[in-house]
């Protein structure tokens, strides 16, 4: 078995308990948290349909760009560049959140206590005004897949998906990430190339497209060890996030990652982040709690949602992002000239 397997999502579901194929899922799921699938159903239209017009918006002169970061100075909205310590970019994110605004949400059946999640605005490119139905349709694609990914770790773990109290509308979010080029020395080492730190996300299970000409993602596996997964054309990503660990209390991983890049290799993502619905409790299933106690602590969906921006920017803003937030303005950080 590799590290992170790549699965033909279609026939894993349709494998027999005791299979093969669950019994490498069921180790993946429990292990790393970290699969690629194929034959996940998604259109190739729908992922290059939302990816083109990324593609040409990154493609745009930098002083351009600037004029698409969130009017607000959110950092999930809109465009943004982040630096390292020293000035040098490190990352690029196009950030959307699930809905436009307060009454958008409303429409979708949000509750009220939500809305100020959606009270800074999107950014939508006016050279690209089929971008919103594009991202709508990706979105939407992945939470399908997210969830079939869910029926597909139950089955390898024999329970029934049911047990998971995952209601809908699931709260989302969709990043891009783009990692830079750039042409100063290469310090050769993995460590020095780290540009995504590792983490695992907080979601029930992200699923990311990647594309590149070199495997900059890399899971750790139990034995903290880091492994490549490697550029597929076609495979979709799946990270199991922490409220998966958290409902199977522990039973089944999240998955630890993280991204080396820089250079002169060229990466691109874009993850769909899915939760239940915000009003949802996660907290360890009976199923999976047994006698014992329970391993974690209950997270309120919602109210770690609303407090997101806060906790982000208490650790990692910096004192001028911190401030254009708070005022209500653009920010775009000072970043070093590509040499
Ligand atoms: O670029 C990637 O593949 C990883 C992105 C990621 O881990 C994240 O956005 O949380
Ligand atoms: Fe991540």
């Amino acid at each position: 078995m590799t590290t992170v397997p790549i699965i033909d999502l279609e026939a894993a579901l349709a494998a027999e308990p005791g299979s093969p194929e669950l019994a490498t899922v069921r180790a993946a799921a429990e292990q790393v948290g970290v699969v690629q699938v194929t034959n996940h159903g998604v259109a190739a239209e729908v992922i290059d349909n939302f990816h083109r017009p990324v593609d040409r918006i990154l493609a745009l002169p930098r002083a351009v760009k600037e004029r698409l970061a969130s009017p607000t100075g959110h950092p999930y909205r809109g465009w943004r560049q982040w630096p390292d310590d020293y000035g040098r970019l490190e990352l690029e994110r196009f950030s959307f959140g699930q809905y436009d605004d307060p009454a958008e949400a409303s429409a979708a059946g949000v509750p009220a206590e939500y809305h100020p999640l959606f009270a800074h605005a999107n950014v939508w490119p006016a050279q690209e005004p089929g971008l919103r139905a594009a991202a709508d349709a990706y979105r939407a694609a992945f939470v399908g897949v997210a969830r079939r990914v869910l029926g597909l770790y139950a089955r390898a773990i024999g329970v029934d998906v049911a047990v998971f109290p995952w209601t809908g509308p699931e709260y989302t979010s969709l990043v891009v990430n783009d990692y830079p080029t750039w042409t100063r020395p290469d310090p050769g080492t993995d460590e020095e190339k780290l540009l995504l730190l590792e983490h695992a996300d907080n979601s029930v299970l992200t699923v990311l497209h990647q594309e590149g000409d070199y495997a900059g993602l890399q899971a750790q596996g139990p034995d903290g060890g880091w492994s490549s997964v490697p550029v597929v054309p076609g495979a979709l990503q799946v990270f199991s996030g922490s409220l998966l660990s958290n409902w199977t209390n522990g039973r089944l991983a999240a998955g630890r990652h993280r991204v080396v890049a820089g250079g002169t290799v060229t990466r691109r993502s874009a993850a769909v982040f899915v939760h239940p619905s915000l009003d949802t409790v996660v907290e360890p299933l009976p199923e999976f709690v047994g006698d014992g106690e329970p391993d974690f602590d209950p997270h309120h969906v919602g109210r770690a949602a609303l407090g997101s921006v806060e906790d982000y920017l208490q650790v990692f803003g910096r004192p001028e992002q911190v401030a254009a937030y708070r005022e209500g303005r653009p920010y775009v950080a000072a970043v070093e000239e590509p040499v």
